[in-house]
């Protein structure tokens, strides 16, 4: 059995990108055979794990003009499908009737090579988010513990809902990460309150792991290297560890 996992928030700089290669990484750590997917047209998690070799991009498989194994990267870290910048053109070109299944529909033949299949999203709420959820058994959303940062939070409802009602009704929200902590900032009661009340209005909860703040990350990204190669035993890679067990338990595929 395999699942699909989206990391979906439509603001930037929660930590959406960071988490889907952590996440990634972390499964194949774990011996578990991924593919992680770039759709976002920023293209970060592109720029630190893709080589850029291939022979055809998620751009030209969405649009029909190729075949999706084209653009897969092959690697012992788990394989990628990179970003490009024409993804932002999706909306106009993806027109027809079926437009949220283009994703779903590529996916299908390749599914069952992989355990998981972890998908980064744009910090938007269009049809390129709407595919990703389409496609997908889970979704994982990245939050930072502040008031606008979880306000936004509560607003992805209406698209889940959207989602649910008219393309996939199997999708569940399974969890929401704290992401960027700052250990010495304590998560007042009020706080608590509040990121509890959202998690529950979605019918979710918050994992148990908070992901903290560490300057490891961005070492690593410049370095196009995992967390886990990079710095094994930097806070965010021991925290990404505890998550990356959390995401196996509530997938019900722990072995
Ligand atoms: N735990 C962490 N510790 C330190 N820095 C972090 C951590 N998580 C993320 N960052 C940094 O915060 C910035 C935003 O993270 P990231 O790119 O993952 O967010 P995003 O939600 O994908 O943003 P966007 O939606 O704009 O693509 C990046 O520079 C990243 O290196």
């Amino acid at each position: 059995m395999s699942a699909v996992i989206s990391i979906i928030n439509q603001k930037g700089g929660v930590g959406k990108s960071t988490t889907a290669q952590a996440l990634a990484a972390g499964l194949s750590l774990k011996g578990k055979s991924t593919l992680l997917i770039d759709l976002d047209p920023q293209g970060n998690t592109t720029y630190t794990r893709s080589t850029r070799g291939t022979r055809s991009t998620l751009y030209d498989a969405l649009t029909k003009k190729s075949d999706i194994s084209g653009a897969i990267e092959k690697s012992d870290s788990g394989d990628m499908i990179a970003s490009s910048s024409d993804l932002s053109r999706l909306d106009i070109e993806l027109s027809s009737t079926g437009k949220e299944y283009r994703l779903k529909e590529v996916l299908e033949p390749i599914k069952g090579q992989y355990d998981f299949i972890v998908i980064d999203t744009p910090p938007a709420l269009g049809i390129i988010t709407v595919n990703a959820l389409t496609a997908s058994d889970f979704a994982v959303i990245p939050a930072i513990a502040e008031i606008y940062s979880i306000q936004g939070v509560g607003q992805l409802y209406s698209t889940i809902k959207a989602v649910r009602d008219y393309c996939n009704p199997n999708l569940k929200i399974q969890g929401i990460l704290l992401t960027r902590h700052n250990e010495r900032t304590i998560l007042n009661r009020d706080m608590r309150e509040i990121i509890e009340d959202t998690a529950s209005q979605l019918g979710t909860s918050i994992y148990n792991t908070f992901i903290r703040e560490g300057i490891a990350i961005r070492e690593s990204q410049a370095k196009k290297q995992d967390i886990f190669s990079y710095a094994p035993k930097s806070n965010p890679a021991l925290d990404y560890l505890d998550f990356v067990d959390e995401v196996l338990e509530r997938s019900n595929l722990y072995e």
